[in-house]
């Protein structure tokens, strides 16, 4: 099949090339020449395992080109698949802007009968007003079906999410162009739910919000160990074990970032307030999450009382492992509330400090490993859970540092390791912290 992807982000590109992948002829369109210069040289302008060497692999058999002009890509298109940004707006809701656009776009240019795929997290109703938009300006006498198909993958791990999907949700009350997006998406052999486009869209938000609630509870739980004495490491593990629960997303933390849950979950409230349901239990997901952001700053505080004068190590900038994506991370306000407190931070990422400059800027040193961050340190805080922060030797990180003072945002340094140091003060979250004061 001839398909045409609006939009080369994360979602857009790891659609087109796991398209391509399954042996369909795929056209990406971005705006941003930058990005399409890049993609045409084979080089992916986001981190993201497989990525690139998918891209590369489908580009070189032919499967895969990239274009900045609309007209040449959606020329011969026979499914067009939005992916372009629903960001957040001042007031919470989604901004359909870009959408607009791309609805201004497809009216422009398309020339053949076709099938309009929306990829992108959209508040329920706007697939309909997209349509409305589309053939309000369509140039052509075409024919154009529309189906709601919205994206689940995960930043990190996008291409293997799209490959071996859960679950491929088509909204559409048009049988022929559900059929058709099924039997593009046949080759993956992925369960597919059939449903109306408003039940697709509130499907996507639902997911987000459900998931981002499942995170605001277990660290309330978590807040609720430290305060009681008991570990929520053990308490989530004992909830997962009831597969009414699930033991995925109970991890405790800072807090839940990104480019989707915060976005969506104040979508989703706007949403609610504008139809008129009362939907606190988001308000409090968002609030508990706002508050596990300053968590590592207040215990820092607690602990040295002030930070003025401090020299804190970071280790881990982006919102998650294995990304380079810095859209709400908690390391944004780490941050900026430990400079505007007076300290001085060091940070390191092993992707994202490029990024992450763009955003916190030069208030903070970015270095070129976490025993480089950790040099001279009174603090170590742990924001981001990458793989080698895991395996790291603790020891060699104390070894460097002022005072041996660790707080772990994310609870992942290895627990045996931490115990075997003489002399430590670690400070997981929900946790007993475990302080050992030079003893053999
Ligand atoms: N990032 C994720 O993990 C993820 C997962 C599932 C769903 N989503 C949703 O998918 C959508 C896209 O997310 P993303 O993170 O890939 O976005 P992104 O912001 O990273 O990328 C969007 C791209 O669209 C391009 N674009 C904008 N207007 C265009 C137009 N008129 N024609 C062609 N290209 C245009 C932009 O230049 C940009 O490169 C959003 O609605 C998001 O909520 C994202
Ligand atoms: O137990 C957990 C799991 C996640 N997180 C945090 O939650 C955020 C989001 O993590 P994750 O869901 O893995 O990453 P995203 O790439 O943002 O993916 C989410 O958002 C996408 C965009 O809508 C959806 O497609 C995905 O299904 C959904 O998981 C990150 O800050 C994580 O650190 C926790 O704090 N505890």
């Amino acid at each position: 099949m001839k398909v045409a992807v609006l939009g080369t982000g994360y979602v857009g590109l790891s659609t087109g090339v796991c398209l391509a992948e399954i042996g369909h002829e795929v056209v990406c369109i971005d705006v941003d020449e930058r990005k399409i210069d890049l993609l045409k040289e084979g080089k992916s302008p986001i981190y993201e395992p497989r990525l690139e060497e998918l891209l590369i692999k489908n580009s070189t058999e032919g499967r895969l080109a990239f274009t900045t002009f609309h007209q040449q890509g959606l020329r011969e298109a026979d499914i067009i698949i939005i992916a372009v940004g629903t960001p957040q707006s001042d007031d919470g809701r989604a901004d359909l802007s870009y959408l607009e656009q791309a609805a201004k776009d497809l009216a422009e240019h398309i020339v053949r009968d076709c099938v309009v795929v929306v990829k992108s997290t959209v508040p329920v109703g706007t697939n309909e007003y997209v349509k409305q938009l589309l053939l309000g300006q369509l140039k052509s006498n075409v024919e154009i079906k529309m189906v709601s198909n919205p994206e689940f993958l995960r930043q990190g791990s996008a291409i293997e999410d799209t490959l071996k999907a859960d679950r491929i949700i088509i909204g559409s009350d048009d049988v022929s162009a559900s059929e058709k997006i099924q039997e593009m998406y046949r080759p993956l052999n992925v369960p597919f739910l059939l449903t109306d486009v408003r039940s697709a869209e509130i499907i996507k938000y639902a997911s987000n919000a459900f998931l981002a609630t499942k995170i605001s509870f277990i660290n309330a739980i978590a807040n609720l160990c430290e305060a009681a004495g008991a570990d929520v490491e053990d308490v989530a593990k004992g909830m997962g074990f009831d597969k009414r629960v699930g033991s995925a997303f109970l991890n405790a933390g800072i807090g839940y970032g990104g480019s989707c849950f915060p976005k969506d979950v104040k979508a989703l409230l706007h949403t609610s307030r504008e139809l008129g349901v009362p939907f606190s239990l988001l308000e409090e997901t968002i609030s508990i999450n706002e508050h596990q952001q300053e968590l590592l700053v207040d215990k820092a505080l607690k602990r040295f009382g002030t930070l003025n004068g401090k020299k804190i190590a970071m280790l881990g900038l982006s919102f998650k492992p294995n990304t380079d994506d810095m859209r709400e991370a908690p390391s944004i306000k780490i941050a900026r509330s430990l400079t505007a407190s007076g300290a001085e931070v060091a940070a390191f990422d092993p992707v994202a400090a490029s990024n992450a400059r763009k955003v916190i800027g030069d208030i903070i040193t970015y270095v070129d490993s976490a025993v480089e961050a950790a040099k001279d340190a009174d603090a170590l805080f742990v924001v981001t859970e990458w793989e080698e922060f895991k395996q790291h030797d603790v020891a060699a990180l104390l070894d460097v540092m002022k005072q041996p003072i660790i707080f772990d945002g994310r609870n992942c340094l290895d627990e045996a390791a931490l115990k075997a140091c003489k002399t430590i003060e670690y400070y997981p979250v929900g946790r007993p912290a475990v302080i050992l004061k030079g003893n053999d």
